[in-house]
């Protein structure tokens, strides 16, 4: 039987550049060859993964499927050629630069770097905007769950009282190993590190700053003010002893990391005393620290990598969202979800 012609066959394509192949880029790698034929049907036109930036060319990696010959360790020179710029590299350079080269040179942007876009989104947004090119980072925020989506988007038309959770995988994890199974605290920390789920530099996730990131883009989406990383009352888990888990045992209570964000007061427009600077709109707060919950809590009863918000809205009342905080495939799940969106406006604005 004649096959039927598909609508993205004869379509150019759109060409991607990745920067990073660890925990996250290879996966986003993997599934852009496992993929193709599908992602090529949602977007119209096939996505054409023209190289991929790494630092250290000799490292062996397992990337089956994938040519060697598209590593390369000069990432200018590929942002320079393409559509969309996926940046999993993390770090503040030279990621920053390579996605302003991105944006001034016509790409739009994907990336998964809270850290960067906490402490420099806003000049990046207002660098696309002018470029009329697009930052879009959910994989940035929780990971797999869609929750940059569901407060920006889904909730534009509610009005936010608060955000609350637990939003880094790897702190969950070694928090959960340490009280359900006595898991000594550093052995949970070389497994939260096996498992993908640190950072580069896990003080970020032991000292609350990878969580103050995240919470400082949700209140950002939610409320859009001015927050910044020096606005977060911030605890992270490391000062923790093991006369903490006892006592929380012993109360039928675990110790969570949990983050927060909420409407403190009417809108001030008067300046806030902190060092990022005048808060415009309504009063925020937001804060990270260790937080000792019910054992049969949602937060309680979320394990392992698992993450979970609540999010309190006039209108829509409790939300809860919950699934992977971290992980490779978790994480390039989202990443995979902007490029292809980014990447059918494109094709869209071919027309
Ligand atoms: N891991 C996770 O679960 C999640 C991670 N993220 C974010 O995704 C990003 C990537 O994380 P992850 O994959 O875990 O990080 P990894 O450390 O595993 O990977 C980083 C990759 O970037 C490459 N790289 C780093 N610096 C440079 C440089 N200067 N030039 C070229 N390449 C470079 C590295 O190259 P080489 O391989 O040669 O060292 C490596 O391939 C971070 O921003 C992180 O915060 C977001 C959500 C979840
Ligand atoms: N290090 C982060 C990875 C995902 O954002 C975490 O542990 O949550």
């Amino acid at each position: 039987m004649p096959r039927e012609q598909q609508a993205h066959e004869g379509a150019a394509p759109v060409r991607v550049a990745l920067l990073g192949a660890g925990t996250v880029g290879a996966a986003v790698a993997q599934r852009l060859m496992d993929r193709a034929d599908l992602f090529a049907q949602r977007v119209g036109a096939p996505l054409e993964l023209t190289g991929i930036a790494v630092r250290d060319l000799g490292r062996p990696r397992d990337l089956s499927g994938i040519l060697p010959g598209l590593l390369t360790d000069d990432p200018e020179s590929l942002v320079d050629q393409v559509d969309v710029v996926v940046e999993v590299m993390g770090g503040i350079q030279p990621a920053r630069g390579l996605i302003e080269r991105a944006l001034r040179g016509g790409a739009d942007v994907v990336t998964a770097n809270k850290q960067l876009l906490a402490q420099h989104g806003s000049e990046l947004e207002a660098l696309a905007a002018g470029a009329g090119r697009r930052v879009e980072f959910e994989a940035a925020v929780v990971a797999a769950v869609p929750v940059m989506r569901t407060v920006r988007d889904a909730l534009a038309g509610d009005e936010i009282r608060s955000i609350s959770g637990i939003i880094n995988g790897s702190t969950n994890y070694i928090l959960d190993m340490v009280a359900r199974q006595g898991m000594p605290f550093q052995e949970a920390v070389r497994q939260a590190g096996d498992l993908g789920y640190l950072e580069a530099d896990p003080t970020e996730d032991l000292e609350g700053l990878d969580a103050a990131a995240k919470i400082v883009l949700l209140a950002r989406a939610a409320w859009g003010v001015d927050v910044g990383l020096d606005d977060v009352q911030r605890e992270g888990i490391s000062g923790l002893t093991d006369a903490d888990f006892e006592s929380a045992r012993g109360t039928g209570q675990v110790i969570k990391l949990i983050a927060s964000a909420w409407r403190s007061g009417p809108a001030s427009g008067s300046a806030s005393d902190s060092a990022a600077g005048p808060v415009s709109g309504p009063r925020i707060e937001v804060a990270v620290r260790p937080t000792l919950v019910a054992a049969d809590h949602p937060f309680g009863q979320t394990r392992e990598g698992t993450n979970m918000v609540i999010i309190e809205a006039e209108s829509a009342g409790s939300l809860r969202l919950s699934g992977a905080g971290a992980g490779g495939d978790e994480t390039a799940s989202a990443v995979l979800g902007d490029l292809i969106n980014v990447a059918r406006s494109r094709v869209a604005a071919r027309d």
